[in-house]
């Protein structure tokens, strides 16, 4: 690896800045509704601490304009009770107060500063060195000894806060950042044959990671779900109907049925499409094959059926390794939950596994799947990584 990481560290006694994601869904008083990304960075965190640290804790939370951009004094909360140090708090990110805080931090605690973007800077994109001189990093690193990035779900973006500290202190990478690198990062090393189970609805996304895993010879059998697998039903000629037709053509991915196309005519034995799919009809689940497609009305595909479950189970039980991204179905509403729970719960008991992205997370636990060998904290990060494309933040950590 072409980064330091805490075993590298020395920490008793030094003010540590450390960089994690804690993005997370907002209920509906702005207070937190999911702590699995705070969960996910107590290794680290507890690890700082332990060891002594004056730790500083930077993080975002939604982006300026949307509905989850919000300060971030419950996830604070939420971290003193996570932690067994105390976490305070500071509702600024780099003011005269907050570097007080820090520099008055008692080792072994930590603060949580305010969501970074709330200034402009943060928000925009940098070259390491340049993202060294934006207010945030100018002001705090003259107050920090090291710099440790544990934000790998946001480790695609080139923002001040994630490349910037990187140019100007030493840097770590952290335990979460360690293992999604080793994981994701060495895809190729896992046990083959390997199946790819794409899903969701990132069609773009998972077009390039479809392409990628087949020309590079990583992906022996990719087995389409979700509206990834609509569009290439529609590339092999199948009328889905008005309303899945529209989806896709209201979500801007009429293009994408060219991309799909093209991946069917040159790796014909390897894509795999649903052969049967669920539909409602008159507010309840109805399956119906391919061949009896399309459905009346507007009625849309929302699910993969029975039967492409239990081929896909087949081939999965030949692999070994699978990854996973993105949902089978609209999981999120009860009667079309079932392909996505039960072709989970079969990768979870197949060879290695390994999951990605945020949806995918959260059926997971919805569903209370255990077993994975690897689920990851990041979305789009994880999508990136395997299709082989670089990472700023972790170019910043190996520069
Ligand atoms: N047939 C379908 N029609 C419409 N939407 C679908 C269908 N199948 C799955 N979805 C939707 O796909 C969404 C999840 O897709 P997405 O690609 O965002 O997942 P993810 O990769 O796990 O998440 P992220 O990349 O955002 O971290 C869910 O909201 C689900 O309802
Ligand atoms: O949730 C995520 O994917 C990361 O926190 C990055 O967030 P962003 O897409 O708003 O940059």
């Amino acid at each position: 690896m072409g980064f330091q990481t805490l075993d590298d560290l020395t920490v008793a006694g030094r003010a540590v800045g450390v960089r994690v994601d804690i993005n997370s869904p907002l209920g509906e008083n702005a207070e937190l509704a999911d702590d699995a990304r705070l969960r996910a960075h107590v290794d680290t965190l507890s690890e700082l601490l332990e060891r002594g640290g004056r730790v500083a804790i930077l993080a975002h939370q939604g982006r300026p304009g949307g509905d989850a951009f919000e300060g971030l004094a419950s996830h604070a909360t939420r971290l003193d009770e996570l932690l067994d140090a105390p976490v305070d708090f500071t509702d600024t990110t780099f003011s005269t107060a907050a570097r007080e805080a820090i520099d008055d931090l008692p080792n072994g605690q930590a603060i949580l500063l305010e969501n970074t973007r709330f200034y402009s800077e943060e928000y925009m994109e940098f070259e390491p060195q340049r993202a060294a001189r934006t207010h945030l990093v100018g002001r705090l690193a003259p107050h920090l000894d090291a710099f440790v990035n544990d934000a790998f779900a946001a480790a695609h973006r080139s923002q001040p806060s994630l490349v910037g500290f990187a140019h100007a202190l030493p840097s770590y990478a952290g335990r979460i950042m360690e293992r999604e690198i080793e994981v994701l990062g060495n895809v190729q090393s896992t046990p083959t044959p390997r199946a790819y189970v794409i899903g969701g609805a990132k069609i773009p996304d998972s077009m390039t990671i479809i392409r990628h895993s087949l020309d590079q010879g990583l992906a022996d059998e990719i087995l389409t779900t979700g509206l990834v697998a609509n569009v290439f039903l529609l590339a092999a000629g199948h009328d889905l109907g008005d309303g899945s037709a529209d989806v896709v053509y209201e979500r801007g991915h009429w293009e994408q049925i060219d991309r799909a196309a093209d991946l069917l005519e040159s790796y014909p034995e390897k894509i795999h499409l649903p052969t049967d799919v669920a539909i409602e009809r008159q507010n309840r689940r109805v399956e119906i094959g391919v061949e009896d497609l399309p459905p009346a009305g507007d009625e849309a595909v929302m699910d993969i059926g029975t039967d492409t479950v239990e081929t896909y189970s087949d081939i999965l039980a030949t692999v070994g390794t699978t990854i996973l991204n993105g949902p089978a179905g609209v999981f999120e509403e009860s009667t079309f939950e079932t392909g996505t729970r039960k072709l989970f719960d079969v990768v979870s008991d197949s060879g290695f596994s390994i999951v990605g992205g945020g949806d995918t997370s959260a059926a997971v636990r919805r569903f209370d799947i255990t077993g994975f060998d690897h689920i990851s904290t990041g979305g789009g990060a994880a999508l990136r990584m395997l299709t082989g494309e670089p990472l700023p933040a972790i170019e910043a950590l190996e520069a």
